[in-house]
């Protein structure tokens, strides 16, 4: 089944306003299905790159988990920190409290360093978009994007391969290249079966009542 960002954004509605299952709830079961397949004992050396919204969110969430495993962890947040989002500060004040390593990535020479130092790690978590994309990606995050894709690190992306239009499945300009995305619950445009043998689709609970309604 493949489903588009416009109906992935319907089923999560339903299911929180309606059914009144908590979002929260929903990204703690998506960061313990990409958690399934990060094995922390081969990389201990993780750094998390965060977009501004819930898929930011849900790298956010396995930070915290990874918080309590032996892995050196570092939390990148790329754009402006968006206040609204309750999800994002939820988690965004756990870690501070925690006193996880967060830099944020705004300004031209935060892009410098990040080059640098995100080869110091061993596995990067691509958490930057998600069925949210709504443009091809521009300035700092084509930037990050594409120093991801050079690095030679391992990459597993969160829900979507950052960049990649869900809506159409357009790859318009860059585009995270990991060698595994855990997609939650189905896939999206552009993640069909023969050309994606690196997607792992994993449920995160969200309830057939809720798929039925939207999808019919
Ligand atoms: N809603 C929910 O309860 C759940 C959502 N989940 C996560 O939420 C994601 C969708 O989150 P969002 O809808 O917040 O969106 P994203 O987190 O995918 O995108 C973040 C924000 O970036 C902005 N944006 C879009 N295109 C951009 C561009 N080209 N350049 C710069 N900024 C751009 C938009 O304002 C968007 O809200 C899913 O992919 C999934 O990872 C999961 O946690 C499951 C539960
Ligand atoms: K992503």
């Amino acid at each position: 089944m493949i489903v588009n960002s416009d109906k992935c954004r319907e089923i999560d509605h339903y299911a929180i306003k309606v059914l009144e299952i908590p979002s929260i709830l929903l990204m703690e079961n998506a960061a313990l299905k990409v958690l399934k397949h990060i094995d922390t004992v081969r990389f201990s050396k993780i750094a998390i790159c965060c977009g501004p919204g819930n898929n930011g969110a849900d790298g956010l969430a396995i930070a915290r988990h990874l918080v309590n495993l032996e892995v050196d962890l570092r939390v990148y947040i790329i754009g402006d920190i968006n206040e609204d989002n309750k999800d994002f500060m939820t988690y965004y004040k756990i870690l501070n409290n925690l006193k996880v390593d967060i830099r944020t990535i705004e300004t031209i020479e935060d892009i410098e360093n990040f080059e640098d130092d995100i080869s110091k790690y061993e596995l990067i978590v691509d958490a930057i978009f998600g069925t949210g994309l709504e443009r091809p990606v521009k300035g700092v995050f084509e930037y990050i994007i594409d120093m991801i894709n050079h690095s030679k690190r391992k990459i597993i992306s969160v829900d979507v391969p950052s960049g990649l239009n869900t809506q159409n499945g357009t790859r318009i300009g860059s585009v995270i290249d990991p060698d595994i995305c855990v997609t939650f619950q189905y896939r999206k445009p552009g993640m069909k079966e023969e050309n994606f043998s690196n997607i792992i689709v994993e449920p995160i609970s969200l309830p057939r009542e809720a798929i039925k309604k939207i999808l019919g």
